[in-house]
């Protein structure tokens, strides 16, 4: 650790903002808000009344905020994921927080309030729509991760790149928590009393625990592109208009279909967990669900169509020009992005860190109900990923568990 971290508190917040930014006059009164709700950092809001300047303060701790001393996580990711949303600013400015300033000492990011923005998970739990996010994530996730892939960077620069993002210790997170521990009698686990005998039925299941296995060394080998690494819908901020992503902190060189899988795994999430919150309105609730499977549908299509074009403008050498070569590549990806969206499905539901999504259901039938559905489906899309003709089929399969 270095030898000038501190964990600030607010009032060590307002301090260093007054003496290190020029953000705000001298005189100006500063209030500062702890408003961190995720499972590892400190997040600050700085702002001043009058003039209704705002700032946030994202600062690493040594350890797992949701589990305490008892989990070391190393300060370093902080880096990480300043230096991730830098570059990802370069390729999607209007898609990403600016970063003001990262203080490597106090391993701190300074970035913009988003605050007039809702965390898409929170918005998605009162049922309302974003119109624009499909299109804004497909953008987002083919631009990130074409222009980091050996298909869109040199190829020198792109090993450089990977060393730069390095990330053991948080992939060993989520080597262990995702794709490890739910499939075994962990400690972390949190299994409540009534699905028991589902999640043994889980560790009982040798091709569910093959197939895992196979993506979770396609996770630990594949080194195609810098992705985001916890894609959920926590770590995007959406307006009516807008969409931020936040939170790259587990970037690093992996498997693409991660991250596609990681998005649509959540929207999966929320649609299994509808029926709770949407319950006395069945016909709201039938076209909520309807608008998440459609969601679900265009972000694919989005980001297809966005990837395949940026390979057919930059692309130019004639190996990697071959359609054939970008048919199963394509192909391949969509195959990582179902399997990653049940392994993100079925972890939230038992493992270690929940899902707001479902843990917020107070009724324990109607809990029970969404978790269930939420592991059969999870289940499918890993068993099931190489059978499944395409995005629609995808869609299908998931309504037929109703
Ligand atoms: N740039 C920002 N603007 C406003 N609020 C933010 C910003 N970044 C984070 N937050 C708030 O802090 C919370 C936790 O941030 P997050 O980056 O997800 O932390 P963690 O890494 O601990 O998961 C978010 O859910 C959001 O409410
Ligand atoms: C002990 S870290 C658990 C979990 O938290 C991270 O997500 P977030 O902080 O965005 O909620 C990541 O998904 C980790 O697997």
């Amino acid at each position: 650790m270095a030898a000038n971290y501190k964990a600030l508190t607010e009032d060590t917040a307002m301090e260093y903002v007054k003496k290190n930014l020029d953000i705000f006059s001298e005189e100006a009164v500063l209030r500062c808000k702890e408003i961190g709700d995720g499972n590892l950092n400190l997040v600050f809001r700085v702002w001043e009344e009058i003039s209704s300047k705002s700032i946030i303060l994202k600062q690493a701790l040594p350890y797992a905020r949701i589990v305490g001393e008892a989990m070391p996580v190393t300060l370093d990711r902080a880096r990480i994921e300043s230096e991730a949303l830098m570059l990802q600013g370069e390729l999607c400015p209007a898609l990403t927080p600016k970063v003001y300033r990262f203080d490597r000492d106090l391993y701190l990011t300074v970035m913009e309030d988003l605050s007039d923005h809702i965390i898409l998970r929170k918005g998605l739990i009162e049922g309302k729509e974003y119109p624009n996010f499909a299109e804004n994530i497909g953008e987002f996730m083919a631009y990130t991760l074409f222009f980091t892939s050996d298909l869109g960077m040199d190829q020198v620069r792109k090993k450089q790149l990977q060393k730069k993002f390095i990330n053991p210790e948080l992939c060993k997170i989520t080597e262990d928590l995702v794709f490890s521990e739910p499939y075994f009698d962990a400690a972390g686990n949190k299994i409540e009393p009534h699905l028991l005998d589902r999640v043994e039925e889980n560790w009982k299941n040798k091709d569910l625990i093959k197939e895992v296995a196979i993506l979770k060394e396609g996770f630990m080998t594949k080194a195609q592109a810098l992705i985001h690494g916890d894609l959920h819908t926590g770590s995007i901020f959406v307006t009516e208009k807008s969409t931020k992503v936040i939170d790259p902190e587990f970037a690093f060189y992996g498997p693409m279909g991660f991250d596609i899988g990681a998005i649509i795994g959540n929207f999966i999430l929320n649609y299994a967990a509808q029926p709770a919150y949407m319950e006395k309105d069945q016909q709201k609730l039938q076209h909520y669900r309807s608008y998440l499977l459609e969601s679900i549908r265009k972000i694919w299509q989005e980001f297809y169509k966005e990837f395949i074009e940026l390979w057919e403008i930059h692309v130019k050498a004639p190996i990697e020009s071959s359609n054939l070569y970008k048919e199963v590549y394509m192909r391949n990806l969509f195959e990582d992005t179902l399997g990653y969206a049940g392994c993100k499905m079925i972890r939230r539901i038992y493992g270690l860190a929940g899902v707001a999504d479902i843990d917020n259901i107070k009724e324990l039938v109607k809990r029970s109900r969404a978790q269930m559905l939420a592991l059969d489906i999870g289940e499918m899309l890993i068993l099931k990923r190489r059978e499944i003709k395409d995005i629609d089929e995808v869609i299908e399969k998931i309504k037929s568990f109703d």
